[in-house]
């Protein structure tokens, strides 16, 4: 079957408080979205990649290509104001129905070919394949005035990729936008989807706050 791969960095990067967006800081000499590029042509050189970048961006994306020869074949589409619009802009990109489609943060490069592999061929069984892992904290659930523990063994944290029968989530992606649907499984899941969760990777970190890239760095070293 096709496989597409949906690669998110239509992002700012907010959280990590730097003057350039948090997908083209370089990491271990190289920008954080040519790392989540190589790791799915390391996974497959079949792969169509669709890079959804933000609009006023493609510029430095474009320069920074120069910069590092950096000379994948991607096609490059514009993202919107939150990461649903720019999924969904992304699969506005792919004209067929057939296929299997990852979707992946940018600014998740330390994912590997493994995954990314198991992503896909779940997703060919179950119509999903979304990568979580379990809690290693314990976990307290809150109100203004009370904590009460929970079980952590009810509980996943979500991961990408998240990858799905590519008819069912354009579809899914038809609903209504609301600022719960974080993820591409709750958008699935919201058009009346099961969701099937495979394992992920603790290394598999998004790297969202400026300590992320500390860990990044450790991480990729020790790859
Ligand atoms: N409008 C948006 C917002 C997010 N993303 C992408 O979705 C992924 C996960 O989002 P997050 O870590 O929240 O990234 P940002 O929105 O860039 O970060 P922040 O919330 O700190 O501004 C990132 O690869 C990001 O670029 C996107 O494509 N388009
Ligand atoms: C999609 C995601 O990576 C799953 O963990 C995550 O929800 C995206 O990050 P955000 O902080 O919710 O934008």
């Amino acid at each position: 079957m096709k496989e597409y791969a949906i690669i998110v960095a239509g992002g700012k990067g907010t959280r990590m408080k730097q003057t350039i967006s948090k997908q083209f800081i370089e990491l271990n000499g190289l920008p954080i979205l040519m790392h989540t590029i190589n790791a799915f042509k390391a996974y497959s050189n079949d792969v169509e990649i669709i890079l959804v970048l933000p609009k006023d961006e493609i510029a430095i994306w474009e320069e920074l290509c120069r910069k590092f020869d950096f000379s994948t074949e991607v096609t490059v589409t514009t993202g919107g104001d939150s990461r649903f619009q720019s999924v969904k802009n992304g699969l506005n990109i792919i004209s067929e129905e057939k296929g299997l489609v990852a979707i992946h943060d940018g600014v998740r490069p330390l994912v590997g070919k493994d995954i990314i592999g198991a992503s896909y061929r779940l997703a060919a069984v179950h119509q999903s394949a979304v990568a979580a892992v379990r809690l290693k904290e314990s976990i307290r659930i809150t109100d203004q005035d009370t904590t009460k523990a929970v079980d952590r063994s009810d509980f996943r944290m979500i991961q990408t990729p998240q990858t799905f029968d590519l008819a069912l989530i354009k579809k899914a992606y038809e609903i209504k936008e609301e600022p719960s649907l974080t993820d591409d499984a709750s958008v699935a899941e919201r058009s009346g989807h099961k969701i099937s969760l495979f394992e992920g990777s603790y290394s598999n970190i998004k790297i969202t706050t400026p300590e992320d890239l500390i860990i990044a760095e450790a991480l990729i070293n020790n790859k």
